[in-house]
């Protein structure tokens, strides 16, 4: 492959300039590149360029010295003597100038003198004629300079194209009005676009969810949901706008889009590391060895789980390690947690709702959480507590596999899986009329019953262990054990709040003790005081109904301890308005008092 000269890249330049200093001071011009080829000439020379010009010791010592050479009489001069051509130089002076551009020589431009006329100008001129021939070697070295920076520019552009192209994210730049400079090939396979579609195209008017007037009252990022409709292409996503400000001026945007389901897909894939699977689930006793067996088992099948269990069981621990055993893993899990959402809220949560289909519907309408664990698994906790009227529509749901969004003009099909979870007795609750009877068994196809902590006691040691070894490590305490004493009231409390209520409770022990190792002393008194459950279920002694109050109460608070509005759910929940909890918690607070969940 021939290796191109740079000065080859501008040789009409050259060549125009070779003619410009011949108009000037009419005798002929030679120009040469860094291997003496000759890439312009005038007169005799035209026809030689492209020859390798041999002899010129002049051009020669101008090229490697970066010096101006004047040859009054090429017989005569010291410089030639060692010229191969010496003997039948026909030439009576020569002058030439280097082209030299960051100290570099990349060629030699030469005047030669055929005649005495030409050689006593050039003799009375001298020093005008070098500045000239050094203008116009500057002249050569610019344009040189210029071409080198365009290429650079070019490679980089083209570097710039290919990392673009091969973004997972959509981009558009546009200028100040919106007008798109450049995309990538993600925005036009998003969008559903080709060239013409660009050409002198706004993109507020193309992606018209995007408002210009809004675009200018942020001051450098901003981000956005969006919904597509075009050409049967019905994308939903992000995008983020960013204005490009050089010098303090503003200059455009950048936009970036990407669509939802590729967000989705990146997160789990980031997180995959890290997901809890069975295994993470403690305990060696064979009531939680048998139910991770049959977890094990429900995980390959695609059918409806429901997962009953009292509070702080670990049902959803249970229903994400089913999920990241399946072969939806690589596909969302998505939680809803229907006693935390108002009923009025909670059906545009579940299922989405079209845009403009109510006064207040967000714009692009929303995406609802069956949409979003779409391939993947919805895991629908405190389903007990889902009202009758969204209980019929989860029950088309169940059985048609079909989505019927509000203010949505055709139903959209959904390959989820149902995982659900409640503490309340759904079985009670269908008796009384307060379940549907067909939604329980839609759901009950594979029961799963989590064991109490009190029905497996035998695990608590190694929780314990398990839980001082996190809460130590996360609390930043040196923290070695417990003690036989603090170990022996943990194994027999009733933990109406099960494994949560005993990782609050180690916290809290971590928190308060001043020694390396847990003893009573450092124990919350709540599980100290009432001690009415330290027998087996069935074998204890009747309870006051004070008592019982007290350990409701302490249940529900402990239940929604997490959450924003705790006390409202709490009282929610033991069915009595939140006044009357406030006013409970006065009454009992001595026996409550100094109880961790009631911060
Ligand atoms: N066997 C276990 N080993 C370790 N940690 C556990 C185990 N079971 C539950 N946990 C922890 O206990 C806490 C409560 O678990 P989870 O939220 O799954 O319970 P839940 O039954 O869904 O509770 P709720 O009914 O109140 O929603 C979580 O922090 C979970 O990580």
């Amino acid at each position: 492959m021939k290796i191109m000269n740079e000065l080859e890249n501008i040789k009409d330049d050259i060549q125009n300039i070779a003619e410009a200093i011949l108009s000037v001071i009419n005798i002929d011009v030679t120009i040469v590149d860094d291997k003496f080829i000759r890439i312009a000439g005038t007169g005799k020379y035209i026809d030689k360029i492209g020859d390798k010009v041999d002899g010129y010791s002049a051009f020669r010592k101008s090229f490697v010295e970066q010096v101006g050479i004047f040859i009054e009489d090429p017989k005569e001069s010291d410089i030639c003597k060692s010229c191969t051509h010496i003997h039948g130089c026909k030439e009576f002076a020569e002058v030439c100038c280097p082209i030299v551009l960051d100290n570099k020589s990349y060629g030699v431009i030469g005047l030669i003198a055929f005649d005495t006329d030409q050689s006593n100008m050039m003799k009375n001129n001298l020093d005008g004629l070098m500045n000239f021939l050094k203008k116009m070697a500057d002249l050569i070295s610019n344009k040189l300079k210029a071409q080198m920076n365009t290429e650079e520019l070019e490679v980089e552009k083209k570097k710039l194209e290919i990392l673009l192209d091969n973004m997972d994210k959509a981009i558009v730049s546009v200028d100040i009005n919106g007008y798109i400079d450049k995309c990538n090939y993600k925005f036009k396979e998003l969008f559903n676009l080709n060239d013409n579609d660009l050409l002198k195209k706004n993109v507020f008017d193309i992606l018209n969810f995007i408002k210009k007037t809004n675009e200018n009252n942020f001051s450098k990022y901003k981000m956005g949901s969006f919904s597509y409709n075009k050409r049967n292409r019905n994308v939903k996503g992000i995008y983020n706008i960013n204005k490009i400000i050089i010098k303090g001026k503003f200059k455009g945007y950048v936009i970036d889009f990407i669509e939802k389901k590729e967000a989705i897909k990146t997160y789990n894939k980031i997180n995959k590391d890290y997901k809890i699977t069975l295994d993470n689930i403690i305990g060696n006793s064979d009531l939680i060895v048998q139910t991770k067996r049959n977890a094990l088992i429900a995980s390959r099948s695609t059918s409806t789980i429901l997962i009953t269990g009292e509070s702080g069981t670990g049902k959803e621990l249970f229903a994400r390690s089913i999920h990241n055993h399946s072969d939806r893993v690589d596909n969302p899990f998505v939680t809803v947690n229907c006693a935390a959402i108002p009923d009025n809220l909670l059906e545009s949560e579940l299922f989405g709702y079209e845009e403009g289909s109510f006064t207040g519907a967000k714009k692009g309408g929303k995406l609802g959480k069956f949409e979003l664990a779409d391939k993947g698994t919805i895991f629908l906790d405190e389903i007990g507590d889902m009202s009758l009227h969204l209980q019929a529509k989860l029950l088309r749901v169940l059985q048609e596999r079909e989505l019927d969004k509000i203010g949505g003009k055709s139903n959209i099909f959904i390959d989820v899986r149902i995982i659900a979870a409640t503490n309340k007795n759904l079985e009670t609750m269908v008796k009384n009329g307060s379940f549907r009877e067909d939604l329980y068994y839609r759901l009950n196809v594979i029961p799963i019953k989590l064991p109490s902590l009190r029905e497996r006691r035998g695990d608590i040691p190694l929780l314990i262990n398990y839980m001082i070894d996190e809460y130590s490590h996360k609390l930043e305490k040196e923290i070695l054990g417990i003690d036989e004493n603090a170990k022996q009231l943990l194994i027999n409390y009733s933990w109406p709040g099960n494994i949560r209520e005993l990782q609050n409770v180690i916290e809290y022990s971590i928190n308060m003790s001043q020694s390396k190792v847990l003893t009573l002393d450092s124990m919350p008194k709540s599980i100290m005081n009432i001690d009415y459950d330290k027998k087996e279920e069935g074998t204890e002694e009747i309870r006051t109904l004070e008592e019982l109050e007290i350990r409701e109460i302490k249940k529900a608070l402990i239940k929604y301890k997490d959450y924003k509005k705790d006390k409202e759910l709490a009282a929610k929940s033991l069915g009595i308005s939140r006044a009357t909890l406030y006013r409970k918690l006065e009454k009992y607070k001595d026996k409550i008092n100094g109880d961790t969940y009631l911060k």
